[in-house]
């Protein structure tokens, strides 16, 4: 399915968030993990969650959902013996199962999307299961992956952090659960380094004890704990509620999203402040965030790792701003759903903005005059591409067809439905 996106020039309305992808796909993990019954309300309903829930389910956990929420019977350290699970698209569910199947004496994980997930690579993990004793097969660090595990005790492990912080998520959930205590050493830089404060805030709901150092960069995991059942509530997500923020910041707006924690450890709830260095009109109190846009913004430079899955946004907001933008800091776009650098530019350029990379900056020379649209753009597999180039297509001259724009439903599924009701032109076609 395409999306048709048509300049609009104001948004008018209020919304709640949708809920958080990161903390319900740890919250169903962590649930999953422990002997008993744990109840997630709000859990997040995409096709990453969803990807969760069906991995979980396979693997012996006991789920039953209403609209409000999910309660979980876990299977503790004791995961059925499954041949094979299907992440879908899910990098995240991935690489934390990856880690968890270390339990299980032999998992394939399935490659459903050659070229998306399929690309991705992840030799670091491999190799840190490898050093606990955990046999992989792989193609050259991609999918499929097959996990011959059931004999790790734990042990001293390395980890590369240099090219996604869910190698070492990963290891966190899964060492608790070994018979003998784990130090984990993470070597080179470890990028999206506030995702990790979401797993130790998660871990530590669930009862696990971890000694985690300043920076992040080392960590002892006492053996032989067990994670307790307990009542979770998801907050409100940064990532997928950026789109939205951005496109009232381009646009003359009056909006408000309800659910988005002041306080949330979600770094992505920087676009809170990127959005106010760039002079847009804005409010944050009492978990709701207003802004009311006058299509007047500022350039800005931005250290874009520590809201990693905002950046997209940024930089479409950007597009429109006076003056040069620079995101740095952000070469593991590149090893996302796409290359979010040359991939997402090679888009932007086609709908008119003037763009330029570097192996880990991107650069925007905005255009408040606005661009001038009229393309197709290739959505590359990518949710955040998609909802990026729609707030690009809201003050483009001519409209923007998104080519499979349902891609959208791997975070975000109602994103569409929520602009339309802000007052957006966007509308679903047929191929
Ligand atoms: O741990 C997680 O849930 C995530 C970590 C981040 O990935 P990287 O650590 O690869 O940057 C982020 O982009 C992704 O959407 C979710
Ligand atoms: C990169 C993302 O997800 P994942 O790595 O879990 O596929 C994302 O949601 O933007």
């Amino acid at each position: 399915m395409d999306v048709i996106v048509k300049p609009t020039p104001t948004l008018n309305g209020e919304f709640g968030a949708l809920s958080s992808k990161n903390y319900t796909t740890r919250y169903l993990l962590a649930a999953a993990l422990a002997e008993g019954t744990s109840t997630i309300h709000f859990p997040a309903h995409s096709e990453d969650s969803d990807a969760m829930r069906r991995c979980i389910r396979d693997l012996g956990a006991v789920l039953e959902e209403d609209d409000s929420k999910i309660v979980i019977q876990g299977f503790g350290s004791h995961p059925r013996d499954v041949r094979e699970l299907n992440v879908g698209n899910a990098g995240a569910v991935l690489r934390f199962l990856m880690g968890v199947t270390a339990l299980c004496p032999e998992v394939t994980f399935v490659n459903t999307y050659p070229d998306s997930l399929g690309k991705r690579p992840h030799d670091d993990l491999i190799d840190a299961l490898g050093q606990l004793g955990v046999e992989v097969q792989h193609e050259q660090g991609r999918l499929p992956i097959t996990i011959k595990g059931g004999n790790a005790k734990g042990g001293h492990i390395r980890v590369s952090g240099s090219v996604s912080s869910q190698y070492l998520s990963a290891l966190l959930f899964v060492t608790p659960l070994l018979a003998e205590d784990s130090t984990i050493e993470v070597l080179n830089d470890l990028k999206s380094k506030v995702v990790i404060g979401q797993t130790l805030e998660v871990l530590e709901q669930a009862g696990i004890v971890i000694h985690a150092s300043d920076d992040y960069m080392s960590f002892r995991v006492p053996g032989g704990q067990a994670y307790q059942p307990q009542t979770y509530t998801v907050q409100g997500d940064y990532p997928g509620s950026a789109a939205v923020l951005a496109a009232a910041a381009v646009t003359q707006s009056d909006v408000k999203i309800l659910r988005l924690m002041e306080q949330s450890k979600q770094g992505e709830r920087a676009i809170v402040d990127v959005l106010r260095m760039m002079e847009v009109p804005l409010t944050h109190e009492n978990d709701v965030v207003h802004v009311q846009g006058n299509g007047r913004l500022k350039a800005i430079e931005f250290d874009g790792d520590a809201a990693t899955d905002a950046v997209l946004a940024m930089v479409a907001a950007a597009v429109f701003a006076e003056g040069t933008s620079r995101f740095y800091n952000v070469e593991n776009l590149r090893y996302k759903e796409c290359d979010r650098i040359t991939d997402y530019l090679n888009e932007l350029r086609k709908a008119g903005a003037n763009v330029e990379e570097r192996q880990a900056e991107i650069i925007v020379h905005g255009r408040p005059e606005g661009v001038e649209g009229g393309v197709e753009i290739n959505a590359h597999f990518d949710h955040r591409v998609i909802m990026a180039l729609t707030v690009v297509g809201l003050r483009s001259k001519e409209p923007l067809r998104i080519r499979d724009a349902h891609h959208v439903a791997k975070s975000y599924p109602q994103y569409f439905d929520h602009l339309q009701a802000l007052g957006a032109s966007v509308q679903w076609v047929k191929e």
